[in-house]
């Protein structure tokens, strides 16, 4: 099976094309290759399928092997991938891509000297701050700046749907907080019945937010497109930001809109092809696959 390492501030996938549908042992198969030692090394494995509502589908298993809704990082990757594969029309610039979480998603590409994707600008949809995906109702009430207790610690967060669940928390110091005790802990708190990517934020400026982020099914990754995304509305909520605002992750800066006229958010930030290779039938069998 051919695949394609790309990034997008750090956070890496491996990217597949040339399916018809999403294998039966995706699961599996993303547990296995994610493996930073006897797999390939990812956040996640993600599948480039046909879409008759889009140029390409999109389907993204975390490295823990449950499927995720949405990833505004692999958005961008994906986007790049089939762009520099001349997999669609070279002379179009904008596409769109289909995830399960937000439909068909317009994305802007913009190119290097080499003709190459350098940057994308990912039109994200609007932020749901009510019902299914994650309880950002609790008691009737959406849930912004409410409690939320973790083993005897109390914190207070916003909860964000950008088509998966994100459960912002603010605080003092994120470069420095205790990430690795607390992001486990929140991302399989009850209030989430499908678990949660956690956020903890600190805002530098009215145009600028720190974040760390724990992410659900992955872990700490170096950035969380859809957490970014997340962080903006859950800090304009709080009167802390501006709508348009940089927010900076471990592995570099997206740039985040929240239009106040159409309501979407759109995310600009890089994408980068890492390197290619193919995984042979021996370790395809080991996940189950054939
Ligand atoms: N772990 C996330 C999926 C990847 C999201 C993140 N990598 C992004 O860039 O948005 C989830 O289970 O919802």
């Amino acid at each position: 099976m051919k695949f394609t390492k790309l990034q997008g501030l750090g956070n890496d996938f491996i990217v597949v094309g040339g399916e018809e549908r999403l294998p039966e042992h995706a699961a599996e198969l993303a547990v296995r290759l994610c493996d930073r030692n006897f797999g390939i090394g990812a956040d996640g494995l993600v599948f480039v399928l046909p879409s008759d509502i889009a140029d390409y589908t999109m389907r993204i298993i975390n490295a823990d092997g449950s499927e995720a809704e949405q990833c505004g990082n692999a958005i961008r990757c994906v986007a790049k991938y089939v762009y520099d594969n001349a997999l669609v029309d070279r002379n179009r610039t904008e596409l769109t891509i289909e995830t399960k979480g937000a439909g068909a998603q317009p994305v802007q590409l913009t190119l290097g000297d080499d003709g190459r994707v350098v940057q994308v600008r990912v039109d994200m949809g609007e932020p749901v701050l009510e019902g299914r995906l994650v309880p950002t109702t609790i008691d009737g009430n959406p849930v912004k700046d409410y409690p939320i207790e973790a083993e005897g610690r109390q914190f207070r967060f916003t909860a964000v749907s950008m088509g998966n669940p994100h459960c912002v928390i603010f605080v003092d110091d994120a470069a420095e907080f205790d990430l690795h005790t607390w992001g486990p802990k929140l991302e399989t708190h009850p209030y989430f019945p499908r678990r949660a990517n956690v956020e903890f934020v600190t805002v530098r400026s009215r145009s600028h937010a720190e974040m760390r982020v724990w992410e659900r099914g992955a872990g700490p990754t170096l950035a969380c497109g859809t957490g970014a995304c997340a962080t903006l509305v859950a800090a304009v909520l709080a009167g802390q930001t501006e709508r348009t605002a940089t927010v900076s992750l471990k592995g570099g800066d997206l740039l985040i809109e929240w239009n106040e006229r159409n309501n979407r958010i759109y995310m600009t930030g890089p994408a980068e092809i890492v390197f290619t290779g193919e995984v042979p039938g021996n370790v395809l069998a080991k996940a189950g696959a054939r």
